[in-house]
């Protein structure tokens, strides 16, 4: 897959590409690849290794699904943003990706409540249909990690739900989830989050859903923080856990990893965590650092600072090997803290 995407991107698009390789055990060999000069959009590739015993093994690594993370900086300009996540979901299934993630209010992100209302629409409305029809153009999955959604009780709330939601290659929404823990916060230099004052909590947790790359489990951004979600999500099957994101300026540098990469390990799950990036308006900037983190909690792509898009494949033999040689599902002691994470319904 390096070298593919190496060639296209020298060959076709003139791109200077360094090439590196760094080998840590087990046996996993990481190919880097990154093109500091590149503008929208621009790629941080950071491939899954290509282990040993999957080479050894008849399925070759260019032969695992590949999904790609995008990142982007949502402003108020619905239309502007629709253009740059097209873009980049294009570039995507250019790249070969099978299933491309977008981060948490990839639709827009607005100065005010009053200003989120106003600019938020039902499912049903215009741009979840722009987006059907790019999913079927492309031939692609999306997760379009967090809508702002119109429900069927906005005339008597005037509120949103933050839904994630993910259409398969026809465009069809296969499956939302509703956002079930609100960013109330205030950290000092941040700029105070109030997501109720717009939003309502989801009801429940949705069933994973079965996709090319493997089964998904649906949360987003603050969700991260709630191990109990994860560990619902993965013991009703999830493989890969999603993250989309807006993620504070202040808790993003001493959290975001921390929590995915744990998330990663104690679920054995893959966790991806496309993110918002950047300045949005003059009150608000997000984090950024999209990446996708592997079940033994290895950062096995990220984005690079700004806008653009990163890619990974993903091994579940390896996913299963991992859960068979370190079996912490099956050495959980419900009797004496209770079982964590009921299995969904
Ligand atoms: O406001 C919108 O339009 C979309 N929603 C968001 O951006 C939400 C609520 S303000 N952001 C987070 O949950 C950040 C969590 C975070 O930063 C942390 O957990 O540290």
């Amino acid at each position: 897959m390096a070298f593919e995407l190496r060639k296209y991107l020298s060959e076709e698009k003139g791109f200077n590409l360094m090439l590196g390789f760094i080998i840590r055990p087990p046996h996993q060999l990481l190919s880097l690849l990154s093109c500091p000069g590149l503008r929208i959009p621009r790629f941080s590739v950071l491939c899954a290794p290509p282990r040993l015993r999957t080479m050894a093994a008849s399925s070759s690594f260019s032969e695992l699904p590949l999904v790609a993370v995008c990142q982007v900086t949502s402003t108020p300009d619905k239309e502007q943003n629709f253009k740059t996540c097209a873009e980049l979901i294009r570039e995507a299934a250019r790249l070969g990706a099978c299933l491309a993630f977008l981060p948490e209010a990839f639709d827009f992100i607005a100065r005010d409540p009053e200003e989120t209302r106003r600019l938020s629409e039902p499912l049903s409305g215009n741009l979840l249909e722009e987006y059907t029809q790019l999913a079927r153009e492309c031939g692609l999955w999306l997760s379009l990690g967090g809508f702002h959604e119109r429900g069927q009780d906005w005339e008597q709330t005037q509120k949103i739900y933050n839904c994630h939601v993910i259409l398969n290659n026809m465009g069809s929404v296969v499956a939302t989830y509703r956002k079930t823990h609100l960013c109330d916060v205030e950290i000092p230099g941040q700029g105070p989050m109030r997501e109720s004052n717009s939003t309502i909590p989801g009801p429940s947790l949705e069933s994973p859903i079965s996709t090319p790359a493997g089964k998904i489990g649906l949360a987003i951004c603050y969700d991260m923080r709630f191990p109990e979600l994860s560990l619902a999500l993965v013991q009703a099957g999830a493989e890969i856990l999603t993250y989309p994101s807006a993620f504070g300026s202040v808790t993003g540098p001493a959290h975001w990893e921390v929590l995915l990469r744990a998330r990663a390990i104690e679920t054995q799950c893959y966790v991806v965590a496309a993110a918002q990036c950047g300045r949005h308006h003059e009150k608000r900037a997000s984090y950024g650092h999209s990446m996708v983190v592997d079940p033994w909690g290895t950062v096995v792509a990220r984005c690079s600072e700004g806008p653009g898009l990163c890619l990974a494949r993903i091994d579940l033999n390896y996913l299963q090997q991992l859960r068979k040689q370190l079996p912490v599902f099956q050495h959980r002691r419900p009797d004496l803290y209770g079982n964590l994470g009921h299995p969904l319904s």
